[in-house]
């Protein structure tokens, strides 16, 4: 889990305190930059840093200054005069130690281009003369590293209203930002790595308690535990020629530790998971077993039966986790959307972009174009946490805090992943997380059984959810051994 994520408006009051203080946030930036240079170029070679109009510009002027000093020979191409008193000071340094800059990229633009044009204050897609030049990057074959964000990408929504720079390598500073792990932004910025710029935790607006929590510290196992206390998930779901969901999502809650895991299935013709017998699988009836957390939708189909087990569900006080047809009985039926945003018990939606879409009466593609504001509105009309899936998983709560997971990749876009997820969240409310860090972990957890799959095979193709279901057990056993050993 990516736990320095920021709103802008928090590295803006934080970039305001800084200054205040006189910290000299841009000449820090400069320097990490030139340190990634130097990681990328050990020996001095051409390089052409693009500098734009305001500070990420000023940034990138500051880098041109540190380069020229350590031997670098460098090009600064600057279409447009520096604003701001930061950005000016940059541009006054530059041009004392050079004197000179070009309007465009040079036919030969060396071993490394370094792209300071635009970073989190990019407001419209670049008109000219930036987006000739970005072009013209994108045509060249050296490779960019983007200063922290890749120039034409929204760095919050994750959106390029333009053509974008597509970056080899991008340093992002003080934090991630949700757009740079969301969206389009994973396909631009190449590896992505944060300088922090030294500056104190304590500085940061948000609840700096949010941000360090150690997520995993309630699934720790105490000796004189039975499986009572890691609580009972039942998942309702199952409908015919659907069970695999039903029971992906049910071994997935047991792979992540719930103390027991009943399926309640739509299909009574399933009595038993010869590969897990420890589940418990009945039909459906309307008086369930006794559970803490109930994972409803896997498989759940949209019969009069899967609508009767959800309003059911809703109208029940166990915490829900609410998925896939269960999202979209809930988007067909006001009955049954009012019933979710009046329940008092906790809820956890996870929607992938389409249902998201179907819930907010929006296209998936407008859901796409701000999946940060899709998900903390869903998570506002519903009063409930909300994980809108895709590149980049958003996490949101009802008051509008989010995160973006930072794990996982396109190894997990393959069929009944999505009730993998919805078994582990469950298992972890069992467990007695909150709601919103079991969704938090739940889907980070998840996304690291896509980066084993690469890590073990190398690429992203063929990773079944049963794999996957069954790698959240090594994985969150692996972290707690580090959790632990880092709590001695
Ligand atoms: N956040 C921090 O604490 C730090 C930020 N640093 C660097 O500063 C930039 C943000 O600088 P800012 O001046 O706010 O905006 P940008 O440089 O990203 O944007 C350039 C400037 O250009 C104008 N503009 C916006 N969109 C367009 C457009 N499409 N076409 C033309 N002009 C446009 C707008 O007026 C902007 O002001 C941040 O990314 C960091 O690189 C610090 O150096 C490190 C700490
Ligand atoms: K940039």
């Amino acid at each position: 889990m990516n736990p320095a994520i920021q709103s802008l408006a928090a590295q803006r009051a934080l970039e305001a305190a800084a200054a205040a203080q006189g910290m000299g946030l841009m000449r820090r930036a400069a320097c990490a930059a030139a340190d990634k240079v130097r990681a990328l170029l050990p020996e001095p070679a051409p390089v052409t840093v693009l500098a734009g109009p305001g500070n990420n510009g000023g940034d990138a002027l500051h880098l041109a200054c540190e380069l020229v000093r350590a031997g670098y020979p460098v090009t600064v191409v600057s279409p447009a005069p520096q604003q701001g008193d930061e950005a000016v000071a940059a541009r006054a340094r530059w041009d004392e130690i050079s004197g000179h800059t070009d309007r465009e990229l040079p036919a030969a633009a060396g071993a490394l281009v370094v792209d300071g044009l635009f970073g989190i204050g990019l407001a419209r897609a670049p008109s000219a003369p930036w987006d000739a030049l970005i072009r013209a990057v994108n045509a060249s074959d050296v490779p960019v590293l983007a200063l922290d964000a890749p120039s034409g990408l929204d760095a919050t929504r994750g959106t390029a209203p333009g053509e974008a720079i597509r970056a080899r390598h991008t340093l992002t500073f003080l934090c991630l930002k949700a757009g740079l792990l969301t969206g389009d932004g994973p396909g631009l910025t190449g590896a992505l790595e944060v300088a922090p710029l030294d500056v104190p935790p304590a500085m940061w607006p948000e609840a700096e308690g949010e941000l360090n929590r150690p997520l995993l510290a309630p699934l720790a196992r105490k000796a004189n535990s039975h499986k009572g206390s890691y609580g009972t998930v039942c998942v309702v779901g199952g409908s015919p020629g659907m069970l695999g969901a039903a029971l992906l999502a049910g071994r997935a809650a047991l792979s992540l530790g719930a103390g027991k895991v009943h399926l309640a299935t739509l299909d009574a013709r399933l009595a038993v998971d010869p590969c897990h017998p420890e589940l418990m699988i009945a039909p459906h009836t309307p008086t369930l077993p006794t559970h803490e957390v109930c994972a409803i939708g896997p498989g759940l189909g949209q019969s009069g039966d899967a609508r009767a087990a959800l309003a059911a569900a809703l109208a029940g006080d166990v915490s829900l986790v609410v998925d896939a047809d269960a999202l979209n009985l809930v988007a067909a039926d006001p009955v049954l959307a009012e019933r979710l945003a009046r329940r008092q018990a906790p809820a956890v939606l996870t929607p992938h972009p389409a249902e998201a879409a179907r819930l907010l009466g929006l296209s998936t593609a407008e859901v796409q174009a701000d999946r940060v504001g899709a998900a903390r509105a869903l998570a506002r009309r519903f009063g409930q946490t909300v994980v809108l899936k895709g590149a980049g998983t958003l996490i949101a709560r009802a008051d509008g805090f989010y995160r973006v997971n930072a794990s996982g990749n396109a190894a997990l876009a393959a069929a009944g992943q999505g009730d993998v997820l919805s078994g582990a969240i469950a298992a972890l409310i069992a467990q007695h997380l909150p709601p919103f860090d079991a969704a938090c972990l739940g889907v980070y957890l998840h996304g690291l059984t896509g980066d084993l799959y690469r890590a073990r095979q190398g690429y992203m193709l063929g990773l079944a959810a049963s794999q996957s279901a069954a790698d959240l057990t090594d994985i969150a056993n692996a972290l707690l051994l580090i959790h632990e050993r880092n709590t001695v």
